[in-house]
C-alpha cells in the first residue's frame, strides 16, 4: 500500500506518474553537496542551471525532447517525507547537524523557475532543453532526477521517431516490454515510442495509464499448443449476419483442398496442429483474426492454413485481418504472402482479400527496415521490440546539468575538449526559420539581449570558431524556452500525449531532409549571438589559468 493508504494502482502510478519519482531518487552527492552548501550558508544563492546534451544520438543530427511533463510533476511533488529524513539521518555521517535535516524537511520548489522547450520539439546539441533557476540547494538537489527523467525519454522518443522516418506511413507497433530495462523502462518505452510516432503498443498497462492504443497477435506457443483437430472442443461459429451456426473447420478443410494446387503442395505438408490452432483462434476472434504463420513452414503450411481459415470466415461474413511473419527472409516471404492474397482475391472475386495486413517482426531495427524498403516488400506493419526499447544502437543520451550563473555572475566549466566548455550565463534560445518554413539555425543569446527581429539581419556565430559566421534574415523567429514552472506550480497548460506526438511530427517537418537522413546526415546549425560569443570568450580567458613555462 502507498503512504496515503490508497489501492494498488496508486502504488505504481500517482497522478499518472511513477511513485518512485521522488526526492531520494537521486545521487548521494546531491545531498552531501546540499549539506556542504548549508554549512557554507550558500543554500539561498541564486543559481541558474542548463540541462542539455552535447551530441545527437544514433549517429543522427536531431533529438526529440521528451520527459518535461514528468519533470514538472516531480517539482510539484518535491518534498522530503519523514521517512526520507529518517533514512538520511541514518545514512549521512553522524557529525551531520540536526538542523540540516530540519532545513531539508522544509524544502519546496516554490522559488524555482523552470523554462523548457515544448515537449516533442526537435532539439540540438548545446541548446538548453531546460533552464532552471532558484535557490542553489534546491536546484542542485533536482539534478539527477531531472536528468533521469529527460535522458531516457528523449532517447526513446528520438529512436521511435527515427523508426517512423524509416517506415514512412507503415504501421509501427511497439512489442518491447519483455526486453525492456525493467518494468519502469518498459512503461517509459511504450509511452515515448508512442510520442515518437508508433501507432500502438502491446503493453496493456501502458495502454491503460496513458491511453495508448493496444494491439497484438499471438505467440508461437498458441500454435504449438494444438496437435490436431481432435483437440478442438468447438468448431462451430455463428455467421456474422446471424443464421444457422456452421462448422468452421469443415468449411476450412474444403477450402484447403481447393487451395492445394494454388500453393502447389500436398495436403500432408501443412501442419494439422497449426490449422487446429488457427480455427480455434478464429472462433475466439472472428472479426479480428490475425495469425502467426511461420511456426512450421510459411508457404507450405502457415499461409495455406491461414488462407483456408480466412476464406472459411469469409463464407460466414467475417473479414480476416492478416498474418504475422516472425522469422526468415521477411522481404521474400511478404512478397510471397501478398502474391497469394492477390491470386486468391482475383480467382474467387473477394476484393478485400488482397489487402490483408502483413505484419513482420523478429529483431527488427532501423537499418533492417531501410534495407527491407530497398529490397522491396509487401509488409504493412512492423512489430518491434528489443532494438527499439533498449535503444541498442546507443543506449544512453548524454544530457548534462551545468551551472551557468550564480548570484547573477556567470559560471563556466572549462575543458581540454572545446565541445565540453559550457556556455556561461542565463541564455534564451530562438529558432530562425526560412521563408519555406525550414528551421535554419538555433540561436543562443544572453537573456539580457532583445529577441531577434523578423526581417532583421542577424549575425549568427559558431560558438568557438571565430571565422564561422553568417547573417540570417529569418521569416519567422520562435522563442524556444518558455516558462513552465513558477510560484510553486505549473503555469502553462500541458499538452496531451496525442498533442505531443503531433508536435514531434510537425517539428520534424521543419527540418530539411538531409538533416534527418540515416546515413551521414548534415548537422543542423546551432549558433550564438555576437554578444554571447564575446561573453563566452571573455569568461573563458578570465577563468583559464595562465601557465608558466620552465
Ligand atoms: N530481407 C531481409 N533483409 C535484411 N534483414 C532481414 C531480412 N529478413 C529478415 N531479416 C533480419 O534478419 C535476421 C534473421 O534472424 P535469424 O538469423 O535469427 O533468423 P530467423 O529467421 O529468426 O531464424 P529462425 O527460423 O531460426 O527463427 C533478423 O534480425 C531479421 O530482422
Ligand atoms: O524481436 P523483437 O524486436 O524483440 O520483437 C518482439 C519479439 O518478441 C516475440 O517473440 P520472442 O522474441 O519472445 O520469441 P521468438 O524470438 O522465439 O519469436 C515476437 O515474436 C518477436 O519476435
Ligand atoms: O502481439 C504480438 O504479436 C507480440 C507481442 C509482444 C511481443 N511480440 C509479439
Ligand atoms: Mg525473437
Amino acid at each position: 500500500m502507498s503512504e496515503t493508504g490508497e489501492g494498488p494502482l496508486h502504488v505504481t502510478r500517482q497522478f499518472g506518474q511513477n511513485s518512485i519519482i521522488q526526492p531520494l531518487l537521486t545521487d548521494l552527492y546531491q545531498i552531501t553537496m546540499a549539506y556542504a552548501y548549508w554549512k557554507s550558508e550558500k543554500t539561498k544563492d541564486y543559481a541558474v542551471f542548463d540541462l542539455f546534451f552535447r551530441k545527437n544520438p544514433f549517429q543522427g543530427e536531431f533529438t526529440i525532447f521528451a520527459g518535461l511533463e514528468e519533470c514538472l510533476k516531480f517539482l510539484e511533488k518535491f518534498c522530503y517525507s519523514q521517512s526520507d529524513i529518517d533514512y538520511l539521518k541514518a545514512t549521512l555521517p553522524p557529525s551531520t547537524e540536526e538542523d540540516f535535516f530540519e532545513f531539508l524537511s522544509t524544502l519546496t520548489t516554490k522559488e524555482v523557475k523552470l523554462y523548457a522547450l515544448a515537449e516533442g520539439s526537435v532539439a540540438f546539441p548545446r541548446v538548453p532543453m531546460i533552464r532552471i533557476e532558484g535557490p542553489l540547494a534546491v536546484v542542485q538537489l533536482l539534478e539527477t532526477t531531472l536528468l533521469t527523467l529527460v535522458n531516457y525519454a528523449s532517447l526513446m522518443a528520438t529512436n521511435a521517431a527515427r523508426y517512423r522516418i524509416a517506415a514512412g506511413n507503415l504501421m509501427l507497433f511497439e512489442f518491447g516490454l519483455r526486453r525492456a530495462q525493467g518494468p519502469d523502462g518498459g512503461l517509459s518505452a511504450s509511452k515515448y515510442s508512442y510520442i515518437g510516432g508508433f501507432d500502438a503498443t502491446s503493453n496493456v498497462l501502458a495502454g491503460k495509464l496513458y491511453n495508448i492504443p493496444v494491439k497484438g497477435t499471438h505467440a508461437h506457443a498458441y500454435i504449438t499448443s494444438f496437435n490436431g483437430f481432435s483437440e478442438l472442443k468447438n468448431t462451430i461459429l455463428q455467421p456474422k449476419t446471424g443464421g444457422k451456426p456452421k462448422d468452421l473447420l469443415k468449411i476450412a478443410l474444403t477450402w484447403k483442398e481447393r487451395l492445394l494446387p494454388i500453393f502447389n503442395v500436398i495436403s500432408s505438408e501443412a501442419s494439422e496442429g497449426e490449422l487446429a490452432a488457427l480455427i480455434s483462434f478464429a472462433i475466439a476472434f472472428p472479426d479480428e483474426f490475425m495469425a502467426l504463420v511461420d511456426t512450421y513452414e510459411v508457404q507450405r503450411s502457415g499461409l495455406l492454413n491461414y488462407c483456408s481459415v480466412a476464406l472459411a470466415l469469409n463464407e460466414l461474413g467475417y473479414r480476416a485481418v492478416g498474418i504475422r511473419l516472425d522469422s526468415g527472409d521477411l522481404s521474400y516471404l511478404s512478397n510471397i504472402a501478398r502474391h497469394y492474397f492477390v491470386e486468391i482475391s482475383e480467382k474467387y472475386n473477394i476484393p478485400w482479400f488482397e489487402h490483408q495486413t502483413i505484419m513482420a517482426s523478429n529483431d527488427l531495427n532501423e537499418d533492417t527496415i531501410i534495407s527491407l524498403n530497398e529490397q522491396g516488400h509487401k509488409i504493412n506493419c512492423f512489430g518491434i521490440g528489443t532494438h527499439l526499447v533498449t535503444c541498442q544502437r546507443q543506449p544512453a543520451l548524454g544530457c548534462v546539468y551545468k551551472m551557468v550563473e550564480l548570484n547573477h555572475y556567470p559560471r563556466i566549466k572549462l575543458s581540454q575538449e572545446v565541445s565540453k566548455v559550457t556556455m556561461p550565463g542565463s541564455k534564451n534560445v530562438y529558432r530562425l526559420y526560412s521563408e519555406r518554413g525550414h528551421a535554419l539555425v538555433d540561436l543562443l543569446q544572453r537573456s539580457t539581449e532583445p529577441p531577434p527581429s523578423v526581417d532583421g539581419k542577424i549575425l549568427c556565430r559558431h560558438p568557438f570558431e571565430e571565422s564561422k559566421r553568417a547573417y540570417v534574415k529569418p521569416s519567422r523567429v520562435e522563442q524556444l524556452l518558455e516558462l513552465y514552472w513558477a510560484d510553486g506550480r505549473i503555469i502553462k497548460e500541458l499538452p496531451s500525449l496525442q498533442e505531443i506526438r503531433e508536435r514531434v511530427s510537425n517539428s520534424l517537418k521543419t527540418l530539411r531532409s538531409d538533416i534527418k537522413r540515416n546515413l551521414n546526415p548534415t548537422p543542423y546549425k546551432v549558433a550564438v549571438s555576437d554578444d554571447l560569443y564575446h561573453f563566452i570568450h571573455d569568461q573563458w580567458l578570465k577563468n583559464a589559468p595562465i601557465g608558466e613555462l620552465f
